[in-house]
């Protein structure tokens, strides 16, 4: 019996720093969702789409892999180019889009098909894996997040203000929250976990008790 383990939050409560993590110290593979959104996105945002059809035909023509980790677009292995906080808005622009969702929730179901693995995103525990042995909700104030996501992006050199961080992180926030198909929102049986106190390691170590408990097998192996 695969241990799959589900952690959805919002915008830069810390579920690609925890996953990564978590994955790395159980020996387990890692699917970061939101990088799917983020590659699709900038794809149909560059293709300029207006409506179904065209968002439709353009997903038939793209070409998205995943292998050791890492993704690739048409042949091509996707870069830090997804990480900018534009390409944040993107995919949380055509995360609203059913079609997209269809697309994207198909993949991650086959790449997370019988493996023991951790995956992120908004809609892990409540519509691409409902059944996940292991559900987390990570939160955090957004004024904790903005500090978060900023640090990060100036320490990349990214040219950036703290409001506009702040201000990127309450669009998404809204946009995910609100919207009619796969809304962020905690699933019934998820634990739900407040970083805003507690660093990195804290978390995981929170995390990794919850998954003793659960997840057995995987604990036995180690
Ligand atoms: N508990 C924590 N304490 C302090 N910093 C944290 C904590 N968790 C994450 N961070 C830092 O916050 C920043 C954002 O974390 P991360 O990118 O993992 O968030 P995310 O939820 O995946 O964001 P997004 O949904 O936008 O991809 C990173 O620089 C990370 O190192
Ligand atoms: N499972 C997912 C993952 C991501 N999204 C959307 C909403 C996010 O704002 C955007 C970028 O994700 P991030 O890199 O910030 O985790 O993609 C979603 O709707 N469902």
């Amino acid at each position: 019996m695969p241990c799959r383990i589900a952690i959805d939050g919002p915008a830069g409560s810390g579920k690609t720093t925890i996953a990564k993590l978590l994955a790395k110290t159980l020996g387990i593979f890692y699917l970061d969702t939101g990088a799917m959104y983020r590659i699709v996105g900038l794809y149909l945002e560059k293709s300029d789409v207006s409506n179904d059809e065209e968002i439709e035909n353009k997903l038939k023509e793209l070409k998205l892999s995943f292998s050791d980790g890492d993704f690739f677009l048409n042949g091509k292995k996707v870069g830090d180019e997804i990480r900018t906080p534009d390409v944040g808005i993107y995919a949380s622009k055509y995360a609203k889009n059913e079609i997209v969702r269809r697309y994207l929730t198909k993949l991650q179901r086959e790449i997370a098909e019988n493996e023991n693995i951790v995956v992120e995103g908004r809609d892990i525990g409540t519509v691409v894996l409902p059944d996940a042995e292991v559900k987390i909700f990570l939160v955090a104030t957004q004024e904790a997040r903005a500090k978060r996501r900023f640090k990060e992006l100036t320490e990349k050199g990214v040219k950036v203000t703290y409001e506009q961080v702040l201000n990127e992180i309450k669009l998404r926030d809204k946009q995910d929250s609100e919207r009619n198909v796969a809304p962020l929102r905690k699933a019934k049986d998820a634990i739900l976990i407040d970083s805003t106190k507690f660093s990195i390691e804290e978390v995981v170590q929170k995390i990794l008790e919850v998954v003793k408990e659960k997840c057995k097998l995987l604990w036995q192996r180690e």
